[in-house]
């Protein structure tokens, strides 16, 4: 095709028949740790799992899902959904948003690019407005990020800054915004000091306030717009200081869920509306949870919520969150190019593809597994299917979430015979995981066990083959360690709860009556990781890899 020789047929694979139904199923956070109290997964009765890891070395394994394994960078990053399924389905490691920033801010090529001159525009008459995650979890943002692009933003002539804060807790220990915050304070007074009205705004917890995704509740996004842009919140403040301790008086408060408030002058007046003639940038580098505020923020047609003003703003993202819709039109950062995805590939090969899961994670298997880019491929030769997950509830209330369901479609549409690739997540590790719940936790693993045994049943029954794997862990390890690894007790001599993802490895099974006899895990990819996965299941379909993608963790072995 073209004069680049470039074609989407993939080559045969000299030993790998075609037309086997493939079960690809990750299950959400789950990694694997050291069997302790802590580890829900271990306590949690889990005997397909169990059953699945007898067969190591040579069908189960573990591979990376953490660090530079996904493109993240540094090795204390954890992993999380957005890096790991797009490395399981591009089958290749991309530098990702977070490390695409810190080049930027680095090379101070960030102030030259399209983006930040577009805003730059409002920066003598207007106010910038910086909207996002105030954490150093690196999964979504990071705080010295946002302080570079304060200091980076007044030497480029910003005079009036607000930020908009979402509060953590989720990618770190919860009740750490308050020192994120006193640190922002502390960047903020400097910045005063050099004639920059510069002031936090608003703020709110990240699951309550701005921060949904894949459009689960739509309330969410409002209840920030409404204070970011309009000034308006049932709590009102002086200082944001001042506002996460008050509001976490409340016993049952925690960051991740804080209510939205505002801050406001001595006269009540709130300080940082956005209005006509100003700048926004959303600085989460992480697209999912961003998409939908990018909507409220950019489109003119807009039904979701009644946003009673749109102010006419220059707004840009941190990064292009969507290629598909190309949302933001605007970006300080281009994100990585993740093209020739597997799925795209597998389209373009005859592999008719079924996808699968609840709201929350529905994204996870379509949009993040083909390269953050929403959409079919081909509609004639896939079928993606999206449960509605509860909203409005924390998921320890009911953590077996919508498991089963996914699962029973991915049994009918197995057993349908209609698609050669059954893909799922199943969320409740993770989800459920993220409350610090660990009694909901071990339910949430026990349920999503349950669910894989469903799916390879039907397998069974259809003479399928399964690749049983997970994104990065999350319910392995429910407590801060210190460094050598014991349980860090707080003040009081409690134990800090761990709701954020680790560094664990995961694992890797294959298996089903149609595995050719003879495949079994190479032992000569030893540092294996999730973006090995792609290959694999390109294999299991019967075809060679391209070249370019990182090798295929099994062989076949003549008996
Ligand atoms: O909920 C999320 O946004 C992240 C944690 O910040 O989790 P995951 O990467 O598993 O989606
Ligand atoms: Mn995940
Ligand atoms: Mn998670």
């Amino acid at each position: 095709m073209g004069s680049t020789g470039f074609s989407w047929t993939l080559a045969d694979h000299p030993k790998l028949p075609k037309g086997k139904i493939v079960a690809m199923v990750v299950l959400d956070g789950w990694g694997e740790a050291s069997p302790n109290q802590y580890n829900c997964i271990h306590v949690a009765d889990t005997p397909t799992m169990d059953y699945l890891k007898q067969g190591a070395p040579e069908k189960w394994r573990l591979i990376r899902a953490h660090g530079t394994a996904v493109g993240l960078p540094t090795e204390d990053d954890m992993g999380n959904s957005e890096v790991g399924h797009n490395a399981l389905g591009a089958g290749r490691i991309y530098a990702q948003g977070a490390k695409l920033v810190d080049l930027a801010l680095a090379s101070g090529k960030i102030y030259e690019g399209e983006g930040f001159k577009y805003i730059k525009e409002c920066f003598d008459n207007g106010t910038l407005h910086l909207i996002g995650l105030l954490s150093d979890g690196g999964v979504h943002s990071r705080l010295d990020q946002l302080l570079l692009l304060l200091k980076g933003a007044r030497d480029n002539g910003a005079k009036r800054i607000r930020v908009h804060i979402l509060t953590d807790g989720r990618d770190v220990l919860d009740g750490t915004s308050v020192g994120f915050v006193e640190t922002l304070e502390n960047e903020l007074e400097k910045l005063r000091e050099k004639g920059v009205d510069a002031q936090i705004a608003s703020g709110g917890g990240r699951m309550y306030v701005t921060m949904d995704r894949y459009e689960n509740d739509w309330e969410v996004v409002k209840r920030g717009w409404d204070a970011q842009v309009l000034g308006e919140a049932p709590h009102k403040f002086m200082t944001a200081v001042e506002a996460i301790k008050r509001l976490r008086e409340d016993p049952k408060a925690n960051d991740q869920y804080l209510p939205p408030f505002v801050i406001v002058n001595e006269d009540g007046q709130a300080v940082g509306p956005i209005v006509d003639g100003d700048a926004v940038v959303t600085f989460n580098f992480r697209a999912d949870r961003m998409v939908m505020i990018a909507k409220a923020l950019e489109y003119e047609d807009f039904d979701k919520f009644d946003r009673v003003r749109f102010p006419k703003i220059r707004y840009a993202g941190m990064l292009q969150y969507d290629g598909e819709l190309k949302l933001p039109s605007h970006f300080l950062v281009s994100p990585p190019e993740i093209e020739r995805t597997s799925g795209e590939y597998l389209v373009h090969n005859g592999v008719r593809t079924f996808a699968c899961s609840e709201t929350v994670k529905f994204g996870h298997v379509t949009f993040f597994w083909n390269g953050n880019r929403s959409g079919y491929f081909n509609p004639d030769m896939e079928k993606y299917v999206e449960i509605p997950s509860d909203s409005g509830i924390t998921f320890n209330v009911r953590p077996k979430m919508k498991a089963i369901e996914i699962a029973e479609k991915a049994r009918d549409a197995i057993l349908s015979r209609k698609f050669h690739q059954v893909r799922v997540n199943l969320p409740n590790g993770d989800m459920v995981g993220h409350t610090g719940d660990i009694e909901a936790t071990i339910v949430a693993c026990k349920v999503a066990d349950d669910a894989v045994k469903m799916i390879l049943d039907a397998i069974e029954q259809v003479g399928g083959i399964y690749v049983v794997t997970a994104d990065h862990g999350n319910a392995e390890d429910m407590v801060k360690r210190d460094k050598s690894g014991k349980p860090q007790l707080d003040k009081k001599g409690t134990i800090q709860i761990l709701t954020s993802h680790t560094l664990e490895p995961v694992p890797i099974a294959i298996g089903g009556p149609g595995l050719a006899p003879g495949v079994r895990f190479r032992n000569d990819v030893p540092n294996g990781g999730l973006a090995n996965v792609a290959a694999t299941v390109m294999n299991l379909h019967g075809f060679e890899a391209p070249s370019d993608y990182e090798p295929t963790l099994i062989e076949v072995i003549d008996n």
